[in-house]
């Protein structure tokens, strides 16, 4: 059975123009005028764009001794009530704990999902049995693997583990993430300031000043150009870190920045709330700055040194951040967002002027399905791209409200936010699977996408670095020894 949506406006990364697009076995089998298929999808004055993919959430992630309350199956619900198809999690191996075993907990979990999904992988300790189950691990499909430079005595890893999981990285043609913070100077920070009586929720902000994601950033990016890899660097949230990236990227070297919606329209202001529930609930890592900050990531977006917008959906309910009550560093880190990216960045990215609506597109899912390998199969309205569409009313508005949102949480970040773009169908493969208000794909819709490793761009830079590596110089005369 055929299906065609009619009447709307394709908008793709680079192009904008009136087609009608004919759907059949989960594929885009022809884009023209005057389709016509058994079903009709009614798209009039509406966007027909690549479903969103969010390269970072962790559903169902346990973390600071509880776990993260949204699962795959409410998680994916979310992202396709917001128009998002697919989702990347961080596969969590405990310290000592293996690669498969862990994958196999994230396999578990993840044959509740709605939408279609992938995993990275995250290194959070290191040795021989590490090294070894990492090709295991792209062969299953992962080719990108996370390093945590934060959360001391839990995930964080320390320089030499990094560099040594950034060669190898480079040898099996994976991109390595970075979560850039400096963990040591947080810890630091923290126990200062707990000392000195700061135990509330804004004390999380003062311990993670933009500089220790400054210097965390640059540190990884000078250790991936040493081990010959490109880089990732997640929630970028600030000028310290995007002067980072942008002088990489200027100097040829392959690194990408990954802003949050949160970090682009919330700020500190959030922290210093009367109510500590209003703040604990805020509480992530980095945390929200200030509007100089969000002026760099906007403008990154624009130029596009930064090239993803995400969510780092980790959302916890108001009761466990409540573990928190006392000493800061035990409030849960991880705010929600699934449901709101498209729309937020719209309303605050499209409807100002701020970015392009090709832009949109490019930053919240082609752009991640190239760097991710999974371009044109995702990302793509294409004839033979997977049918994962978004049909957009940009005349639809909404206030956001907990109240009517798919999220397993009590509350929402975006509390009140009135947004004015939203998706009126969010297709799946070709299955209508929002469908005008209501979730219509089934909970275990969605499939596992296997991402192969050696991309163009690792091949490119193996390449350079192999060409540029030191040599030993010939000498016609070597003089004696001086003995
Ligand atoms: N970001 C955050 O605060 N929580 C989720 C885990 C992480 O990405 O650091
Ligand atoms: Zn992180
Ligand atoms: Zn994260």
């Amino acid at each position: 059975m055929t299906k065609v949506i009619k009447n709307g406006t394709i908008v793709t990364a680079d192009l904008t123009y009136k087609a009608d697009v004919l759907i059949d076995g989960g594929k885009i089998i022809e884009i023209g005028a005057d389709l016509k298929g058994d079903e009709v999808i009614d798209a009039t004055g509406c966007y027909v764009m690549p479903g969103g993919i969010d390269p970072h959430t962790h559903l169902e992630m346990p973390f600071m001794g509880t776990y993260s309350a949204d699962d795959f199956e409410s998680g994916t619900r979310a992202a396709l009530a917001g128009g998002t198809t697919m989702v990347v999690d961080f596969a969590l191996p405990a310290p000592g704990e293996g690669l498969l075993d862990a994958l196999k907990k994230w396999d578990n979990k993840s044959t509740r999902a709605h939408c279609d999904y992938s995993f990275h992988m995250a290194i959070t300790w290191w040795d021989e049995q590490v090294f070894n189950e990492m090709k295991t691990v792209t062969e299953r499909g992962i080719n990108t693997f996370k390093h945590f430079l934060a959360y001391k005595g839990a995930l964080m890893v320390n320089d030499d583990e990094l560099f040594a999981s950034f060669k190898r990285c480079a040898e099996l043609g994976a991109i390595p993430l970075v979560h850039a913070e400096n963990g040591d100077v947080v810890a630091e920070l923290s126990a200062k300031l707990l000392a000195e009586g700061n135990t509330g929720p804004e004390a999380h902000a003062y311990s993670r000043p933009s500089q220790v994601e400054g210097e965390a950033t640059n540190r990884a990016i000078m250790i991936a150009d040493m081990a010959g890899v490109p880089l990732y660097v997640v929630h970028t949230s600030c000028e310290e870190a995007h002067e980072a990236i942008r002088r990489a990227k200027m100097t040829g070297k392959r690194v990408w920045g990954e802003p949050l919606i949160q970090h682009l329209v919330l700020d500190e202001s959030e922290y210093f709330n009367q109510d500590w529930d209003h703040a604990a609930r805020r509480v992530m890592s980095p945390p929200f700055r200030d509007k100089k900050h969000q002026d760099s990531l906007w403008a990154g977006l624009a130029s596009g040194t930064l090239s993803c917008v995400a969510t780092d959906h980790c959302a916890f309910t108001t009761e466990q951040k409540r573990y928190g009550v006392g000493d800061f560093t035990k409030i849960p880190n991880g705010t929600g967002g699934l449901e709101d990216r498209l729309p937020m960045l719209w309303t605050a990215g499209v409807n100002t002027g701020r970015i392009t609506m090709n832009e949109f597109v490019a930053v919240t899912s082609t752009n991640i399905a190239k760097i991710l390998n999974c371009y044109p199969k995702k990302g793509a309205v294409l004839v033979g791209a997977e049918a994962d569409l978004v049909v957009w009313d940009p005349e639809a508005s909404k206030v956001i409200s907990s109240g009517t949102q798919q999220s397993a949480i009590d509350y929402n970040v975006f509390e009140g936010k009135e947004v004015k773009g939203l998706p009126r169908y969010t297709l799946s493969r070709g299955v209508v699977a929002w469908d005008e208000g209501k979730i219509a794909a089934p909970e275990g819709h969605g499939e596992f996408v296997a991402r192969d490793p050696g991309m163009p761009v690792t091949k490119a830079l193996s390449t350079w670095k192999e060409l540029t590596a030191p040599r030993p110089v010939q000498r016609s005369g070597i003089p004696a020894t001086g003995v």
